[in-house]
């Protein structure tokens, strides 16, 4: 390390999301790095995710009262104050030293929801320990029943208020960038939720979606939905929620940005269950954009781990502050001064 990398992170310098991957690249190993920063294959899907939310222009309206913005929700009988979680990422004491213990207080101090991976680097009781904003729980389901109930049951008794069940990664997409760095975790740091290496489940279907709803107490998500007949079938099989995502890009390459498999999904879904989205959030006006198209609201996941990288609990409550002020930003110039306002007439249409 040279002395430029030991320097005290200073937040302060950090005016949005972008300026941060260089700041938190420099302090990463390159694996953790690569990690963090790869999708799957080509990495088509992980631009198009940034392209589709770029591509997309705004319609403000003007002379409207913004003088009281007002970003709160409710959602699953939760009250947030912000429509921004925290999304599951894996391994987080390979990009600081107090790992998730560090995510749950930078989204505490911000009053985030703070969604855990299964593969957490960080025992559950002890993220509950620090945690002072809502958690939610992401599960990995394992082909071993038993396993996986003894797993949500404990998510439960440690206060995860819900259940997001990945359901795009039978198996891992081809992680070429991981695969050149040779990715495995360090010595010494463990996932102890899924102590054996990943067995993905690749006979899960619809009917396990069925048995996990009899097993938890909490509401259930579906997330990695991008076709809207799989939209259908998880509002049939009675889910609280989906979240549209392609898994950051990380999975199968060439599937379309989830801003743009959003309005498909919206209209089939047709207001029966909340849409969650993520992939590419990283302003203020792409939060703006996805609520525009149907999305309750929206997840963010690698700012979180370049947050979390280089500046520790107050690295993540920056990334979520920014984009939350920036939101706000959006809202008032826009002329949109409530979520229910953010309607797709924000959206600009060429032959209006
Ligand atoms: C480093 C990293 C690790 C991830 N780990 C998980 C995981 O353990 N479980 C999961 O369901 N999704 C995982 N994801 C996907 C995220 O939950 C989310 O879908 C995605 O990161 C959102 O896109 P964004 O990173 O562009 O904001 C991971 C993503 C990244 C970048
Ligand atoms: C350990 C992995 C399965 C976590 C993950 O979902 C990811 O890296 O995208």
């Amino acid at each position: 390390m040279n002395s430029h990398q030991q320097a005290p992170p200073d937040l302060s310098t950090l005016v949005n999301l972008f300026d941060l991957e260089p700041l938190a690249a420099a302090r990463m190993t390159t694996m953790a790095y690569e990690y963090v920063a790869s999708g799957a294959a080509d990495e088509f899907t992980v631009r198009w995710n940034r392209q589709a939310f770029d591509a997309i222009r705004l319609n403000p309206r003007v002379l409207v009262d913004v003088s009281q913005l007002d970003t709160r929700l409710s959602l699953f009988g939760q009250e947030l104050p912000y429509p921004i979680l925290i999304a599951p990422t894996a391994f987080h004491k390979i990009m600081h030293p107090d790992g998730e213990l560090a995510t749950a207080r930078g989204a505490g101090a911000a009053s985030a929801t703070y969604v855990i991976s299964s593969f957490t680097t960080t025992p559950l009781d002890d993220i509950a320990r620090v945690a002072s904003g809502p958690l939610w729980f992401q599960l990995y389901m394992s082909n071993d029943r038993a396993y996986t109930r003894d797993l949500i049951q404990h998510a439960e008794a440690q206060g995860c208020r819900a259940l997001c069940v990945t359901v795009d990664t039978p198996v891992l997409g081809a992680r070429n960038r991981q695969q050149r760095v040779g990715f495995a975790l360090p010595d010494g740091i463990t996932t102890p939720l899924m102590p054996n290496a990943m067995a993905p489940s690749t006979s899960l279907t619809w009917h396990d979606v069925a048995w996990l709803k009899s097993v938890a107490n909490v509401p259930i998500l579906l997330k990695g939905i991008l076709n809207p007949d799989d939209a259908e079938l998880a509002v049939q099989a009675g889910v609280a929620g989906i979240i549209v995502s392609n898994h950051s890009g990380r999975n199968l390459d060439t599937v379309p940005a989830t801003i743009d498999a959003l309005p498909r999904i919206t209209e089939r879904v047709a207001g029966r269950i909340p849409i969650l989205l993520d992939g590419g959030i990283r302003r203020g006006t792409d939060v703006l954009k996805a609520i525009a198209l149907g999305a309750s609201a929206v997840l963010v996941g690698k700012p979180i781990c370049f947050g979390l990288a280089y500046g520790g609990a107050a690295g993540v409550t920056k990334v979520l502050d920014i984009l939350r002020d920036e939101l706000e930003l959006a809202m008032a110039l826009t002329g949109r001064a409530t979520l229910a306002d953010i309607d797709e007439s924000v959206i600009w249409r060429s032959n209006r």
